[in-house]
């Protein structure tokens, strides 16, 4: 069975969003994909998009995302702040590689107005050859990212941080 995929984007980021759904939707690994906006011409702030494309990670809904806006930065903050997604841009191989197989990432952010569109395509097409493995020395620390997720439960802690 292949990957379910949502794409998003904000009005700085819907060409190369388009063009990555054109390409994941002809790619034989992708069964799916979905497209949360926004549409050409559209004009929606970026956290609406990352939001709710990161809700339908976390709900099982689809498998990975592809969220483009004008650094990749935003949308992955939004993302973050969907309990149990990991998401972040990656602007080379390396950290595309590292980003699914060290962090178990399942959302791959990207700027358009900081990458060419010929690298947003190839690293969106990498995002889709490795899959995290379970065993491997990371998971243990991709847990721990997730005990603190369920520690912190996304309310502010009263406590005074130190260190
Ligand atoms: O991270 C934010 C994105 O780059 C967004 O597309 C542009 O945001 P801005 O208009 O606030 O710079």
């Amino acid at each position: 069975m292949g990957y379910r995929v949502a794409v998003g984007a904000d009005i700085a980021g819907v060409e190369y969003k388009d063009l990555i759904k054109s390409d994941l939707a002809a790619d034989e690994r992708i069964d799916e994909v979905i497209d949360c906006g926004v549409a050409a011409g559209e004009d929606v702030d970026y956290p609406h998009v990352g939001v709710k494309v990161a809700k339908l990670v976390a709900d099982g809904s689809v498998d990975r995302a592809v969220l483009v806006c004008g650094t990749g930065m935003g949308m992955a903050i939004s993302a973050n702040k969907v309990p149990g997604v990991r998401a972040c841009t990656a602007h080379d191989s390396f950290s595309v590689e590292r980003l699914v197989l060290s962090n178990d990432a399942q959302v791959l952010c990207l700027g358009q107005r900081v990458i060419g569109p010929f690298l947003a395509r190839r690293l969106a097409k990498e995002f889709f050859g490795y899959d995290f493995d379970p065993s491997s020395s990371s998971a243990p620390k991709v847990a721990a990212i997730s005990s603190y997720e369920a520690e912190l439960g996304g309310t502010p802690d009263d406590a005074p941080a130190s260190c």
